[in-house]
């Protein structure tokens, strides 16, 4: 009986996903839509997946927020590392200009196709594309790629210049969506209203996601700004990333203005030194403390880890004017005995780091 269902399985027609997006930063729910859709089509044995592609939009669409292409695709990488079919294409990032989404289809179907009708892996010239599902060639027949996406941006269709008619109509009819449902969007009605996606309904999957979750990009780079937790609602991975690159003006309560965090080496010695000066502004501890510790531990404990020969060793000097104006502070905090780097820009920014400290306390203090 197993067999006959994995045989039947096997007829099943082959569809893969493609979501377009900005993924400044990913967040889970750009990964969840594939799971939510691919469980859909597989477990109503209408399809069989052959896989997902996440496609970055290029620099160039200018969009608020957007973050360099060289870091988007460096954090989908990361957030993406634990999944076991869903890819990564840059083609988008990587072409001369942005290109419109039915393009991105087009391109990504036809490769899929030549692929799939090419005899064997001589035709191919060069290396695949890592966006390419696996055991494409077990098959010959055709898999449709789909346009998958959020409801919000289905509903975009509506904003007036943004997309063509007859690129809606292209992706519909020769592509079809697959769309999840969103807090705030009414996709049923959406379909209703529009000529061309209600011609087009049968190629349009409507998927209610009954376990919504509205984290959205851009609500995790207020929080970042604002220099709030945004734990849980990215992947640690990419959250690391952010921390390290300091995207998105990510505020934190011990890493100043007149630090930058790219330029710190996220050495214990220093971040004791900095903890001494905020103290030195801290009224009676408060429960929002100990989440700033957290936070704060969070950061220089996996980057420590993942550092280990940088623990105990001196700050770097990041220009020759920087380099002149170190002064070396010798600080015994553990085995070895660093020796800690300040910047007299740092050092004579304790001042300045102590009122920061002052004013961001009374900020938090007038928020409780
Ligand atoms: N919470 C969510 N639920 C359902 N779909 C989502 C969710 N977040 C993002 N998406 C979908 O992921 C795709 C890529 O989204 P994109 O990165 O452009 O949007 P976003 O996360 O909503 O970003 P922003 O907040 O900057 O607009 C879109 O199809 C969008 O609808
Ligand atoms: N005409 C088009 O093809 C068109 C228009 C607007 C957005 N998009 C794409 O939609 C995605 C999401 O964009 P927003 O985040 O602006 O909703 C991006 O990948 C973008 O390139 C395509």
């Amino acid at each position: 009986m197993s067999a006959f269902i994995e045989e039947t399985k096997c007829l099943l027609p082959r569809i893969a996903f493609l979501a377009c997006g900005c993924f400044s930063p990913p967040t889970p729910m750009h990964l969840r839509m594939f799971e939510i859709a691919r469980d859909h089509f597989e477990m109503n044995e209408m399809h069989k997946v052959v896989g997902g592609i996440i496609s970055p939009t290029h620099d160039s669409y200018g969009k608020k927020g957007l973050a360099p292409s060289a870091d988007r695709l460096a954090m989908v990488k990361l957030a993406l590392q634990s999944s076991t079919w869903i890819r990564l294409s840059d083609w988008e990032v990587n072409h001369p200009q942005w290109v419109r989404t039915r393009s991105v289809l087009q391109y990504h179907q036809n490769y899929m196709n030549n692929y799939v009708n090419s005899p064997g892996d001589k035709e191919q010239s060069g290396p695949l594309p890592g966006w390419l599902p696996y055991n494409l060639r077990e098959r010959k027949d055709p898999i449709q790629l789909r346009l998958l996406c959020g409801a919000d941006l289905l509903e975009s269709f509506a904003k007036p210049g943004l997309w063509a008619d007859e690129d809606i109509e292209d992706i519909v009819a020769n592509h079809g969506l697959v769309v999840i449902t969103r807090f705030g969007s009414n996709p049923e009605r959406f379909i209703f209203e529009s000529d061309i996606l209600t011609k087009y309904q049968r190629n349009i999957t409507l998927i209610t996601n009954w376990v919504p979750n509205e984290v959205s990009s851009s609500l995790v780079r207020r929080l970042l700004n604002r220099g709030q937790s945004v734990k849980y609602l990215l992947d640690d991975l990419v959250l690391e990333y952010i921390k390290r690159t300091g995207l998105y003006n990510m505020k934190s309560k011990y890493i100043t203005d007149t630090v930058q965090p790219n330029r710190l080496l996220f050495n214990r010695a220093y971040m004791e030194n900095i903890k001494n000066a905020t103290s030195l502004a801290q009224s009676p501890p408060t429960d929002d403390d100990d989440e700033g510790d957290e936070q704060h531990m969070d950061e220089t404990d996996s980057l420590l880890k993942r550092q280990a020969p940088r623990v105990f060793c001196c700050g770097e000097a990041s220009s020759p004017v920087q380099a002149r104006a170190t002064k070396l502070m010798l600080n015994r905090s553990g085995p070895g005995q660093a020796v800690q780097v300040i910047t007299v820009e740092s050092a004579m920014g304790t001042d300045k780091i102590e009122s920061q400290a002052k004013k961001q306390k009374i900020a938090q203090v007038q928020q409780l």
